[in-house]
């Protein structure tokens, strides 16, 4: 390949890393990958002028506009930043700034770089107007009424503020949200969220504003744009955002010398890994706004600002062997060996790989150096290979065909990434996986029970599947290792008292493959019991919101199995619920599949009592008018929202009393 094939094969690979980033939010390669590859670009267009294209992914905003969402052209264009990654990058930095400024004193305020997505906000006569994200930088997508549900934005201003301008912000989700979320994906058995950044900026594009509501995330104000604002500094405008309602970190500071800039670095370069957000680095602005006229923009970023990015948490270490681990659904997990290797903080010795398809992606092969990273998941990554030092001879990694544990020959099924060990009834780790899962916490809560109970019970031959659970006697117990009187004792009443535990508990602890904790309750809630869920038909399966086709054939083959019905009908003979509470009952369908919203004053029912009778009879509340919204109850005093209904034209208006009919017939 030549250099110009070069310059074009990384411009166009680029770009689609930036789509999978910006539009999709799922990225498929690493940042620090990425990075790479961005800087080779940039190394070779500027070793080769001749090649030089405005729509190189160089010299442009990485972001997109996506289609589901009104597309706004900014007033003001948003720009991102230029990354420096050591001192003397700063330096140089400082020393370009001295040479546009002449003598001129500088000063510098330092940020946090908020991990998450940018959005401008306007506002007029202190109000919030419309909320946009950065897009390509010239035209963003208008999310305004995902915006409103966030807590931490002001949607009338307070104080004295300039009647209009643009609030430019980054919006982050909380690292603990983030973990949530994705425990409860893994739960579900979907992909899970790269990272909080991009998980982030996927809630900003949810369709549906309540998700949104739910997802905690929180706005941090970084700079005002608009004509005659009256700040004179960028400390000034971070005070002045203070005042007006914004939730400002109080992590900045004004530094009036580039050796303050460095403590400032050096100090959050650890302290940063205790707070309750992303970050991966510093932000140094100048801080006189007259100043920052005067040094300008380049292509693509403001000449007065620099992003010292904080070194990407990876790295460099040898690849020892791979096991094999066989989870409690009998899918097949591999994991890497290394080297021990200092990252982060903690010593790292393994590494998740996933499965056979990133093998063969990363072409990771044994005694290879590899890069490895922390992502949003508790066990490290392998992200790469540094291919320049690889050993003659060395071979690519050959998927095992048969189950580590029993020998059974795997299966791959058509679409999916994961092997999975067929020998659900006979593989020990999944039996004692199940078990395991069975004594959780959040299914049958069975706490005096451990793991390692539960496969000394397996082992001695008094459980081989959760229904045993409920026939062991304290005599079979006593004579177990370290198994004192009571805690004998204690294990047989927790059994016996997590017969009360609610159907959407137990269908999550028979540990259907893909049935989370969620599914588990949309399930319970749209068939009632465990006949009528055992009966149900794919389509039925799938008309129930959230319930993909995987999910849905899972389900069927659960119960095409003879083994997991006479199980069931042990677990229902122990005295197991299977059928919904009486509390949770829905008390009829009325408004099933219906969106509703109440606005004005109302005089028959408080909103939270009409949002519960929404749920109860079937029905979702939502937030805001949209066209995703089927009636507004509108009382006394209906302002905005009432009106927004009437302009969409779709939206059913109703009195508080057509609502009442509608629910009671
Ligand atoms: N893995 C992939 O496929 C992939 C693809 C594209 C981009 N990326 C990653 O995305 C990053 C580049 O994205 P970018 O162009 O958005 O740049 P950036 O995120 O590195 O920096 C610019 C942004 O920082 C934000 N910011 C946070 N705090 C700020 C503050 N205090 N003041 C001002 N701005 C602040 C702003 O929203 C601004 O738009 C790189 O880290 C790259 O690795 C990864
Ligand atoms: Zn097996």
């Amino acid at each position: 390949m030549n250099i110009q094939e070069r310059i074009l094969a990384l411009r166009e690979e680029i770009s689609q890393h930036n789509y999978n980033y910006y539009v999709l939010d799922n990225p498929s390669i690493s940042d620090f990958e990425f990075d790479l590859k961005l800087k080779e670009l940039i190394k070779l267009e500027q070793e080769n002028p001749l090649f030089f294209d405005v729509n190189s992914p160089s010299q442009r905003v990485g972001g997109m506009i996506t289609k589901n969402f009104p597309t706004i052209q900014h007033e003001f264009r948003m720009y991102s930043l230029d990354n420096s990654y050591s001192v003397e990058d700063l330096q140089d930095w400082e020393k370009r700034i001295e040479k546009q400024l002449g003598d001129e004193k500088v000063e510098f305020v330092c940020e946090l770089k908020y991990d998450g997505a940018s959005i401008s906000i306007y506002y007029e006569n202190g109000e919030l107007k419309q909320a946009v994200t950065r897009g390509d930088g010239y035209q963003g997508d208008e999310i305004t009424n995902n915006i409103r549900t966030i807590q931490s934005i002001p949607l009338k201003l307070k104080g004295n503020f300039p009647e209009r301008f643009y609030m430019r912000g980054e919006i982050t989700i909380p690292l603990d949200t983030f973990k949530l979320i994705n425990e409860e994906r893994a739960n579900n058995g979907l992909e899970l969220y790269a990272n909080p950044r991009n998980t982030a900026s996927g809630s900003l594009k949810l369709q549906d504003n309540t998700e949104v509501s739910k997802r905690g995330l929180q706005c941090f104000p970084y700079y005002f744009v608009g004509n005659n604002l009256p700040y004179a500094t960028q400390w000034d405008m971070l005070q002045g955002a203070n005042e007006l309602g914004f939730k400002v970190p109080n992590t900045s500071k004004l530094c009036s010398s580039l050796e303050e800039v460095l403590e400032f670095v050096n100090y959050w370069d650890t302290e940063r890994k205790n707070l309750p957000y992303e970050t991966d680095g510093i932000v140094i602005k100048v801080n006189s706004l007259a100043q920052q006229e005067e040094l300008g923009y380049t292509a693509k970023a403001p000449r007065w600002a620099m992003a010292y990015k904080f070194k990407a948490e990876a790295a460099e270490t040898e690849l020892l062997s791979i096991d094999y681990q066989v989870g409690r659904t009998g899918a097949i997990t591999p994991v890497a060996n290394l080297a021990p290797v200092s990252l982060a903080g903690t010593i790292v010795k393994r590494a998740s790989v996933h499965n056979e398809d990133i093998i063969k992606k990363l072409d990771i092969r044994i005694g290879d150096k590899v890069y490895v990273e922390k992502g949003g998941e508790i066990i490290p990554k392998i992200v790469g290979v540094n291919t320049d030092v690889r050993e003659p001879g060395t071979q690519e990694i050959e998927f095992i065909k048969e189950c580590p544990s029993c020998g059974t020959e795997l299966i791959r099924k058509e679409g999916e990434a994961q092997h999975y060990c067929p020998n659900d009834t006979g593989c020990e780790p999944q039996i004692i996986g199940k078990l395991e899962h069975f004594i959780s916490r959040k299914a049958m809560n069975i706490d005096s029970i451990g793991g390692e109970t539960a496969a000394l019970l397996f082992q001695a031959g008094l459980v081989n599947n959760v229904a045993d659970f409920y026939t062991l006697q304290k005599e079979d117990i006593l004579p177990l290792d370290r198994m004192a009187e009571k805690s004998a004792q204690n294990i047989i009443n927790s059994v016996e008292k997590s017969k009360e535990q609610p159907f959407e508990k137990v269908l999550y602890a028979i540990g259907i493959r893909h049935v989370g904790e969620t599914v588990a309750k949309k399930l319970v809630k749209h068939f009632q019991n465990i006949d009528r869920l055992m009966a149900a038909t794919m389509e039925e399966l799938v008309s129930v919101g959230d319930i993909g086709e995987k999910i849905a054939i899972s389900i069927k083959d659960y119960f095409k199995d003879e083994d997991n019905l006479a199980l069931i009908e042990r677990l229902r003979a122990y005295g197991l619920n299977f059928e919904i509470g009486e509390e949770a009952k829905p008390l009829s369908d009325a408004l099933e599949g219906k969106t509703f919203l109440f606005t004005g004053t109302l005089t028959k029912f408080t909103r939270t009592e009409a949002q519960k009778m929404v749920e109860a009879n079937g029905g979702k509340n939502i937030s805001a008018v949209s066209k995703n919204l089927n009636y507004l109850i509108a009382g006394e005093k209906a302002g905005s929202k009432l009106k927004k209904a009437e302009e969409i034209g779709t939206v059913v208006v109703l009195t508080e009393d057509e609502f009442l009919t509608m629910i009671n017939g």
